[in-house]
């Protein structure tokens, strides 16, 4: 199995009439998203130049930040100093998938809350981002901006790819309570390998919101996709494209005709490795329960409750991380 491409930019320009170019573009992501939910995107027009300094500047701060430095964004529990429960720096080991230590540190960073109150104490996820400096927020915040343009493109692509108004999702998508994370994968030491037998870096899961826009550095074989008889397939970066994968928010909004497909990290080479997923979602307020069009495409009957998207996401956070409690 290798993952198929999509090229997303006739649908770049929001208002642009209906075309063949945007049919073809929707069919090719209707068939990925139902055939394996992970795919290349290609003409998303995020120059290289982006895409590099972000990725230069999480490189940058994970290999020279002190470990004081480091502590000063630690991520804290919400209610606690300036902590959510979510945002911050996580050491390696924080972040846990089905219970085990993942080998990676990052940076956690989300939407502002629609009700984010000005100063501490803050409810989980109500609080400010962690920024580690201004320069990397700079890079960050412009870069995010763009992803979110892209998101709202690819929702046009799907709305057309489900034969709904190009429009549809809008509502739904405006403003979206986006998730973005800096992670740093370092190279597994032979004391590291002893901790952490399987070299695993972010263990085996599936993404909780809609789309994720992965970015990472040239790094082989370290992302993992499971394929239909449950071999894994390395999803290599490929120049000028992101990978993308559904994620189970919208696997529920199509009833179950996207996949949202596991996945995993296992770096096992010499370097460090880095790599931003941004995470696009619904809105906080937003209502999720699957579309009837999908419904009449999958038998008939809704094999999902709605959700509001900002409490689910309160539920799949809550159980990420490794506490001392635990
Ligand atoms: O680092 C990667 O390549 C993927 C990370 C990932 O799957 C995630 O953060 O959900
Ligand atoms: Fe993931």
């Amino acid at each position: 199995m290798s993952l198929p491409f999509v090229d997303v930019s006739p649908f770049l320009k929001k208002g642009t009439p209906h075309s063949p170019a945007k049919d073809a573009s929707a069919k090719s992501l209707f068939d990925a998203c139902h055939d394996v939910g992970f795919f290349y995107l290609k003409g998303h027009g995020i120059p290289k130049e982006t895409c590099d300094l972000v990725l230069d500047t999480v490189r940058q701060w994970m290999l020279t930040a002190t470990d004081e430095e480091k502590f000063i964004i630690a991520r804290k529990d919400a209610g606690v100093g300036d902590g959510d429960g979510a945002r911050g720096y996580q050491k390696i080991g924080e972040n846990v998938t089905l219970g085990k230590s993942d080998f990676h540190e990052a940076i956690d960073l989300y939407a502002i809350h629609p009700s984010a109150p000005p100063s501490a104490p803050y409810q989980p996820l109500h609080g400010p981002n962690l920024w580690p400096n201004p320069s990397f927020s700079d890079v960050f915040t412009c870069y995010i901006d763009q992803i979110l343009l892209l998101g709202a493109a690819l929702m046009r692509c799907m709305a057309v790819a489900l034969s709904l108004p190009e429009d549809h999702f809008e509502p739904f998508i405006t403003p979206s309570f986006w998730v973005c994370r800096a992670i740093g994968y370092p190279p597994l030491t032979p004391e590291a390998m002893k901790a952490n037998p399987g070299g695993v870096g972010c263990g085996a899961h599936s993404d909780y919101g809609c789309w994720t826009f992965l970015l990472t550095d040239e790094t082989r074989g370290a992302l993992k996709v499971e394929g239909k008889d449950g071999e894994w397939v390395d999803a290599n970066p490929v120049e000028g494209c992101y990978v993308v994968n559904v994620g189970d928010m919208l696997m529920q909004w199509t009833n179950g005709l996207f996949k949202s497909t596991v996945h995993q990290v296992v770096h096992l080479g010499s370097n460090y490795r880095v790599s931003v997923p941004v995470f696009f979602e619904p809105s906080w307020d937003a209502k999720i329960s699957p579309l009837e069009s999908c419904i009449a495409k999958t038998g008939g009957k809704a094999l999902y409750g709605g959700v509001t998207y900002g409490e689910y996401l309160l539920g799949k956070v809550a159980g990420n991380f490794y506490t001392e409690k635990k």
